[in-house]
């Protein structure tokens, strides 16, 4: 109606209506016409209406079109069986391919082998309408380099196909594998810290537990590692402790742990023993190589270690208090004349 209103409005506009109305007892064919004109104009408008309606339909889909490939985002429509229905611009470029060259591969293509039964069940899961949470992959097409990404569906309305979000996480991964390291791992010697060092004693004692053996928790501390920094500066002094601990670290058996856990401070976690003599060789070969002489920037440096050592169930403490007892025996061989080991409350030492 509001239509029709307009219609007459606009009739009356072009001066068309004016003669009609002024003569009210004109012929009915002039009525017809009156008719007529404004059901054509009605018409016109109505197309009016139609086309400016699809101009703003054409105007969002450009804006929604310009967004898909814009965006950093990769997407994909897949189909149960991971054929790539659609893709913009990120997504291509994620394959390392031209938009025109996917035309109906699988996502699986570009998948590393092992992960397509994952990459299938998830497809599964989005298919029957499960909620399913994102899931790594590892990108390993022919034509662009490795990545690692997150991809996220949701089933579309049809659901004849899905909609895909695909995250390169790549960067991110390397970034929390760093930060992972610098909480875990010391930066200068890339030995584990402290707090690995806690992790694998107590895992430590709990298989000493289950296989009836003893581990034994030796505490190192250089001697006279003070003077080679106030001597040749403290870069000189970092090498040699990335030398030193390169050499102790080789002193010991596999499974066996060394962490450092202060400045010129390492623990070393001798797993698997039997007999408390079982430790000897690796305590006497940790002297040894902390006491050979290290060649740095032309000059022979040389400076040894105090070890205190503590055994596991024979010191029936927990974790905290046998790293104690290995630091206050290592006091005592420091007392007793340094480059040896004492062990806690015993009177050995080599
Ligand atoms: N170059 C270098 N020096 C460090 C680092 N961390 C700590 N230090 C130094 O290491 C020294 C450790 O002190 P001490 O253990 O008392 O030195 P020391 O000469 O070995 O003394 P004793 O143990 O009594 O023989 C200090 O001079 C610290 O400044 C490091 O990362 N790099």
């Amino acid at each position: 109606m509001r239509l029709r209103l307009r219609a007459e409005r606009r009739l009356q506009r072009l001066g068309r209506i004016g003669k009609a109305a002024a003569n009210q007892t004109a012929h009915d064919n002039e009525r017809l016409l009156h008719e007529l004109q404004v059901h054509q104009i009605e018409l016109e408008m109505q197309n009016e209406d139609l086309r400016s309606a699809r101009a703003q339909l054409e105007a969002a889909l450009k804006r929604y079109t310009d967004l898909y490939d814009f965006s950093p985002l990769a997407y994909f429509t897949l189909d149960r069986i991971g054929t790539i229905l659609q893709t913009n611009v990120a997504g291509a470029r994620l394959l390392g391919l031209e938009r025109s060259h996917l035309g109906h591969t699988r996502l699986g293509a570009f998948i590393a082998t092992h992960e397509l039964p994952g990459l299938n069940a998830f497809l599964g899961q989005v298919f029957d309408a499960q909620p399913v949470p994102a899931r790594e992959l590892h990108l390993a097409g022919d034509h662009a380099p490795p990545r690692i990404v997150s991809i996220e569906a949701t089933l579309a309305p049809d659901r004849l196909s899905c909609n895909t979000v695909v995250t390169d996480i790549t960067t991110l991964k390397a970034q929390q594998q760093q930060l992972e390291r610098i909480a875990h791992y010391d930066l200068l010697t890339n030995l584990p810290n402290r707090i690995v060092l806690a992790d694998r004693l107590q895992h430590a004692m709990a298989q000493c537990q289950r296989r009836g053996r003893s581990l034994a928790v030796a505490y190192l501390d250089l001697d006279g590692f003070k003077e080679v920094n106030d001597q040749y500066g403290h870069k000189i002094g970092d090498d040699l402790l990335v030398i030193l601990a390169q050499r102790m670290k080789a002193a010991l058996r596999e499974g066996d742990t060394l962490a450092r856990i202060g400045g010129d401070e390492f623990v070393a976690v001798l797993v698997d023993l039997e007999h408390l003599q079982d430790s000897t060789p690796m305590l006497v070969r940790l002297l040894q190589s902390a006491s050979a002489p290290v060649s740095l920037s032309g000059v022979t440096l040389q400076v040894s270690a105090s070890i205190g050592v503590t055994l596991y169930p024979e010191d029936p403490s927990n974790a905290d208090h046998l790293l104690r007892h290995a630091d206050q025996a290592m006091y005592q061989a420091k007392q007793a004349g340094r480059n040896r080991y004492r062990l806690f409350g015993m009177h050995e030492s080599a």
